[in-house]
């Protein structure tokens, strides 16, 4: 679950229930009197769904009977797939929300906090529930919304107005047969898009799905097939974002999907590696015991930070994106290993500057614990290339104000938490150096290895001297 997802911890039905008269109707209590709701009972979970919008977020939602309920859609389309289960947790949208704060997080170095920024979602169904979260949880956000679908659009659009959001939401009826019809609105370019594609292939694939499941589907989903069937199923329909994303290119800075299931994101790894796109980053969005991925792929030059870019889960290993991270750790403290590598900067003739890392400064512990500095690379200094050509007293220094940099980076220098086997004073650093912003992989990793190098002899050679030096006072 996201750090910032408001559900890491289960609502109290027993509070909501006290507030809202017409969730009240469906609270149970059980015998230690604790308060449940029925969660086989679509009434009760999507009147659930409205006291929740309505409470954390202060959003209205209405859904025709005959539609997807952004928690009944989960249960029916998208956590019941395989395992059926009735669980509070999948039950709920977090899921939703943990794809929100992901975008939030990919797209926060390509735009800044104070500018509009323009996403795009891609299904929106008659909920129209991204955009409204999104909107709700980021004033300068707003978006373009498709469907395929009149009457789910037309849903939609009373959600959107319920809302006051008319002025930032536009939604848009998607009759071609291109997923991002964006040639139809306004030209701009939009720093995300995303997508929760319907899953099955077929009716009969979607009919197999339900009477697999321990119960059956309920009414309010058998009517809305539409929704969850398309040729190809999921796989198919992010392919065709993929395709379309090879014309539209930056104008879209990440696009991302929702997946469903495993199989499917080995499948579009291969894709995106077909075509040469290693900017790609893959999470595991975790609830309960329902699993699903989220994919976005860019062809910027942002390269987001691994906590964000690469899936934790074993199972995942074979289709991981490229690092963009290396950690080392080294036996000193963090101002000395700072002052080290500042020193083989300088010699390098590559900038760089210290910053302040706010979480911890607003902790009020700012010390040398934590060390953080990035820079841009200019030019290759450390080839062997270049060192013939300054040894030749060229000039091979650019104009920084005009020229682009080769790539951008980024040095954390944390003081270890690694328990020390030998004495207790020997202090630990660990140093992360990121690859943050570049098209050229080779470049950075050359980077990398020229500091990693430098440290190892310099590290070396004090080692050497503090030996002779204790020899000597031993003798
Ligand atoms: C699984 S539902 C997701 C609905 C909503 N975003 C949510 O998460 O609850 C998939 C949606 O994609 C829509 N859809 C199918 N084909 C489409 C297309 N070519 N362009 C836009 N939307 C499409 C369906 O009508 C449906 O509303």
């Amino acid at each position: 679950m996201h750090p910032r997802n408001r559900y890491n911890t289960q609502p109290d039905f027993h509070v909501l229930a006290f507030k809202y008269p017409k969730f009240r109707k469906h609270v149970r209590y059980d015998k230690e009197n604790k308060a449940y709701i029925d969660f086989h009972d679509p009434d009760a979970v999507r009147e659930l769904s409205y006291t929740l919008l309505k409470n954390d977020f202060g959003l209205y939602l209405e859904i025709p009977n005959d539609a997807l309920c952004p928690m009944v859609s989960l249960c029916q389309s998208c956590c019941d797939i395989d395992e059926p289960s009735t669980e509070y947790e999948i039950c709920l949208h977090p899921n939703r929300l943990n794809y929100i704060h992901w975008i939030e997080d990919l797209i926060c170095d390509v735009v800044s906090s104070t500018e509009d920024v323009y996403g795009i979602d891609i299904g929106t169904g008659a909920s129209c529930i991204y955009p409204l979260l999104g909107c709700a949880l980021n004033a300068n956000w707003k978006f373009l919304a498709t469907d395929a679908h009149k009457r789910l659009l037309e849903a939609a659009m009373n959600n959107v107005e319920k809302n006051n959001l008319s002025d930032r939401i536009t939604l848009l009826l998607n009759s071609s047969n291109r997923k991002l019809p964006i040639d139809d609105v306004p030209e701009r370019d939009y720093a995300f898009c995303m997508c929760n594609p319907p899953f099955y292939e077929s009716v009969k694939q979607h009919e197999i799905a339900a009477a697999n499941k321990k119960k059956p589907p309920s009414s309010t989903c058998t009517s809305s097939q539409d929704e969850m069937v398309t040729p190809g199923g999921e796989y198919q329909f992010i392919k065709d974002i993929l395709e379309e994303s090879l014309v539209f290119r930056r104008r879209i800075s990440w696009y991302t999907s929702m997946i469903g299931r495993l199989e499917t994101v080995d499948l579009i790894v291969a894709e995106l590696k077909k075509h040469k796109i290693d900017n790609f980053v893959l999470t595991e969005f975790v609830q309960g015991k329902t699993r699903r991925w989220g994919i976005g792929w860019s062809f910027g030059n942002q390269r987001p930070p691994m906590a964000i870019s690469q899936p934790s889960s074993r199972k995942l290993r074979h289709v991981k994106p490229p690092i963009s991270e290396f950690v080392t750790t080294w036996d000193t403290n963090p101002t000395s290993l700072y002052f080290a590598i500042t020193s083989i900067l300088t010699e390098a003739l590559v900038s760089y500057q210290r910053n302040s890392d706010s979480a911890v400064e607003k902790s009020n512990d700012f010390n040398d614990d934590s060390i953080l500095c990035s820079g841009a690379v200019f030019v290759e200094t450390w080839s062997r290339k270049t060192r013939r050509k300054i040894a030749a007293g060229e000039d091979i220094t650019l104009n920084v104000e005009t020229d682009q940099p080769l790539f951008k980076y980024a040095i954390r220098l944390e003081k270890s938490t690694e328990k020390n086997t030998e004495a207790q004073d020997r202090m630990k650093t660990k140093l992360t150096v990121s690859w943050i912003w570049g098209d050229n992989r080779n470049i950075f990793e050359s980077f990398y290895l020229h500091l990693k190098r430098r440290l190892d002899e310099k590290f070396k050679t004090d080692k050497k001297q503090k030996i002779e030096r204790n020899d000597k006072t031993t003798s």
